[in-house]
Parts: C-alpha cells; structure tokens; sequence
C-alpha cells in the first residue's frame, strides 16, 4: 500500500563525499528493494546529471518513467531548494511510491535537506525525514583523519560558499547522521576500521554505523527504520553534546559558589574534563579517542590565538565552539577544525553588546541561554572542544590559557585590539586559519 494518501512517506536523505558510493548505495537499494517501490531523487552539481543517468542505466530504470528524478546546475541546499521543494511535491502527486531517497550532491549540507520536510511546508505534509544516512569512504576518512596513519591526502573542494576543504564536510556530514555507511571497507585494514568507527562515534554518540563494502547493506536494516528526530538532530553532534554538559556544569557551579562573576576560570579540572558523553558507552579505552572542554570568561589575545589554532597537533581530530576574542566585542565568534581545516567565522552578535533594552527584551524572551549569564562580561565567553586521539589535554590547555589576555592587557585598552589576523566581525563572514595542503 502507498503511504502516500497518509502525507507520511518516509524520506532517506544521502549525503557523503563525492566518491564515497553513494550510487553504489543508491543502485544497491533499487536492485533489493524487494516490495518496496522506491522513488529516487538526484541532484549534480554539473549540467548533466550524471548520477541520475548511471543509476537509472544501472538499475534498468530510466529518467523518463520517473523512477529516478533530477535536479540539475546548482546545489540542492543552496539555490535549488524552491526546486527541490517543488519537485518532492510533484512527485507525490504525480508517481505511486512509497519511500523517496533524496541524494543531494556530494558537497551539500544535509541539514537543510532535511529541514525542508519539517515543519510547515507542503514537503513536510506529504513526507517525513526517516533517517539521514551519511555514506563515509573509510579509506578516505581514515587518511585524513588517522593521525597515526599515512599524511593527509584532503584536496579542497569548490562550492556554494566557496572553497571548503573536505575534511569539514566528512565531518559535519556525520555529526548530522543518525546513520552511517562505513563504505571501502576492502580498502581498509580491520584496526583502521576500529578506529575510523571510533572517530565516527565520538564526533555523533549513537549514531548506527554500518560498515560495508560496495555499500552492501541490508536494505530491510536500512529503510523502515525511524531514526531522525527533528527536535535533537541539530543537537547530536559529539561536540555540541559535550559543550552543553560543560556550560550546564559551569553554570550550575556559578549559582552554587554565587560567584556569577568568573572567578573560577582558570580552575580548569575535572568538572571540565567530560569522559562521560551522556552515558554512551565509549571505545576511547581501546582506541584512544578522547576529548575536553575548554570555558573561560576571558578573551583570548587574538594574535596568539590565531598562531595556536593554525598550528594544532595533528591528535586533535575535530575542535568546534565559541570565541570571545579581543577587539571583537560585538562579534560572536564560531570556530571550527577539523582534520588539516580550521577556520573562525563570525556567528552573530554577543547579547552583551546590545543596547539595554534589547539585552532586557532578549533576556527576558529566552529562558534557555545555555549559560549562566555573567555580571560583569554576560554572554561573552569561550567555549571550545576538543575531540582527538591521546591530545596532550594539560599541555592545550596551558598553550590556550597562554593565549587569553594577561592581567595587564586586560587593565589596557583591549577592546580596541587591532591584529594582524582579521578576525570576522560580521556574521558569516569567515577568516581560514589552516589549509590542508592538496598534495600533502
Ligand atoms: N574498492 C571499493 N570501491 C568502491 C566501493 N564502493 C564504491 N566503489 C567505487 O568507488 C567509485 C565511486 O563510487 P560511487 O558510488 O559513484 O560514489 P558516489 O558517492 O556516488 O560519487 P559521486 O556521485 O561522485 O559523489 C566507483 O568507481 C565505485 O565502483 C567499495 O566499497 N570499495
């Protein structure tokens, strides 16, 4: 029977680097769909759509009887998103099916992909997201992410917003899943594997990982699975995971001592040290993947910052948060790493910086800071973490504490810092502060 009378065909939605066997995957699931009639939706970035052709050439199934739909020139998160919407909708109206896979190009962000069928829009009537599945070339991963392993072989990639290297999108794409093809498992060792997984879940805690060759996979495993939830999916990233913990932690700290004003800044001990991550039960002891929060209400020096994070030990695998750096007291900071790639971008404005009323107006709106709101700073804060495998944490937190404004530069003229390094100073604006070299 159809689901789509219900307005609740469930939704697949693929994201992956490019080559990681997303066609593969999608070729394997419409060979053993079995019962199911599967509806496919593709998008390229080129004017072809190369994909849309291979797998309806592979699968026996063509283009034009509609099994297999295309969206071409541009980039389904970006530009086409009134057309992917449109589309998504004809389809329901137009073909008799009963799950739609949606495979965004290699280099979007499946975020809003999947948000498109949430909420309040004509998508979101027909469908529901049932999962996002990120399909992961371990081969690739375990180059650019294995500190132990063979140099990074990351190349940059061109997009939407410009140039962004890969290792970002390998690991924004799995924070974002609630599923993960490991794929090229041939092309890995047994122990390269382990430790690829145990990255995997640390950067998403509880995320289901499947680890295959040629992305065989049990297709009854992988759809009719309700996975995705659209009330934590933005929330289950390892890193955000750990922050919240810590700020909850700090704040809790700041109504017990009454303090309120910062004064236990530089007690960075265990409180702030999370080997807990929610109860998930953690291969860190095995495979040494580990992690630390990193809170101070202070800011950092922002030439001596800069220098820092664009030279990070190479065990750190992903770094992400909050910056409050010198010379940007209105700009909130967003800063993140992972792998050879690190970059600051500007996030929007600290509450602190606003006029009075609209600080009042703001406070009084949102119960849910996130954080003890400081007497004497507010919302400025840092709050950075660090995922990597056997990081010298004392060590990082020492270089970073080197980096915060001394007692003197704070008694100085700091607000007025000028650097060398421009930090952004509006949203979205973004400065990179390391590159993986293309032919490292
Ligand atoms: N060795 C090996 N090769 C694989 C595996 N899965 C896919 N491939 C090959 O890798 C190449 C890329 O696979 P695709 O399925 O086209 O990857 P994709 O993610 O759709 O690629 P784009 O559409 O370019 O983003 C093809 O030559 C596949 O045959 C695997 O598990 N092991």
């Amino acid at each position: 029977m159809s689901l789509r009378s219900t307005g609740e065909t469930p939704v697949t939605v693929l994201s992956g680097s490019l080559g990681a066997g997303k066609t593969t995957l999608l070729n394997h699931l419409l060979r053993n769909a079995g019962e199911r009639n599967i509806a496919v939706l593709v998008n390229d970035m080129g004017e072809l759509n190369v994909d849309a052709d291979l797998v309806a050439e592979q699968s026996e199934l063509s283009v034009a009887d509609g099994t297999v739909a295309e969206l071409s020139n541009g980039c389904i998160c970006c530009e086409l998103r009134d057309d992917l919407e449109t589309a998504v909708v004809r389809l329901a109206r137009e073909r008799d099916f009963d799950h739609l896979v949606v495979e965004p190009s290699g280099i979007s962000d499946p975020a809003p992909v999947a948000r498109l069928f949430t909420g309040g829009s004509p998508a979101a009537a027909r469908y529901r997201v049932e999962s996002v599945v990120a399909v992961v070339d371990a081969r690739l991963f375990a180059d650019t992410f294995d500190a132990d392993g063979t140099p990074s072989k990351t190349v940059a990639e061109g997009g939407e917003k410009g140039r962004r290297p890969i290792s970002d999108l390998l690991v924004e794409q799995v924070e974002f899943a609630d599923a993960v093809i490991l794929n090229k498992c041939d092309l890995v060792t047994d122990d390269e594997r382990e430790r690829v997984e145990s990255v995997v879940e640390t950067l998403r805690p509880g995320v289901e990982v499947v680890p295959t060759s040629y992305a065989e996979v049990e297709v009854d495993a992988l759809l009719g699975v309700q996975r995705f939830d659209p009330q934590s999916a933005a929330e289950s990233a390892g890193w955000r995971r750990l922050l919240e913990t810590a700020e909850t932690a700090d704040a809790d700290r700041d109504a017990g001592d009454g303090h309120g004003d910062g004064t236990h800044d530089h007690d960075h001990g265990d409180e702030t040290h999370d080997h807990d991550h929610g109860g998930h039960a953690h291969p860190e002891e095995a495979y040494g993947v580990d992690s630390f929060t990193y809170l101070r209400r202070r800011p950092f020096h922002p030439e001596r910052i800069a220098a820092l994070l664009s030279d990070l030990p190479e065990s750190v695998i992903r770094s992400k948060g909050t910056m409050w750096v010198a010379g940007r007291e209105e700009t909130q900071l967003t800063y993140s790493q992972a792998g050879p790639s690190a970059y600051v971008e500007g996030s929007g404005r600290w509450v602190a910086s606003l006029p009075d009323f609209e600080q009042d107006a703001y406070r009084r709106n949102r119960s849910d800071l996130g954080f003890e709101w400081d007497d004497e700073w507010g919302d400025r804060r840092t709050g950075l973490v660090f995922i990597g495998r056997g990081v010298e944490e004392d060590e990082l937190v020492a270089a970073l504490d080197d980096c915060l404004l001394t007692d003197e530069e704070m008694s100085a003229d700091w607000a007025a810092f000028e650097s060398e390094t421009r930090f952004p100073d509006a949203p979205g604006d973004r400065t990179t502060l390391a590159e993986p070299t293309p032919d490292a």
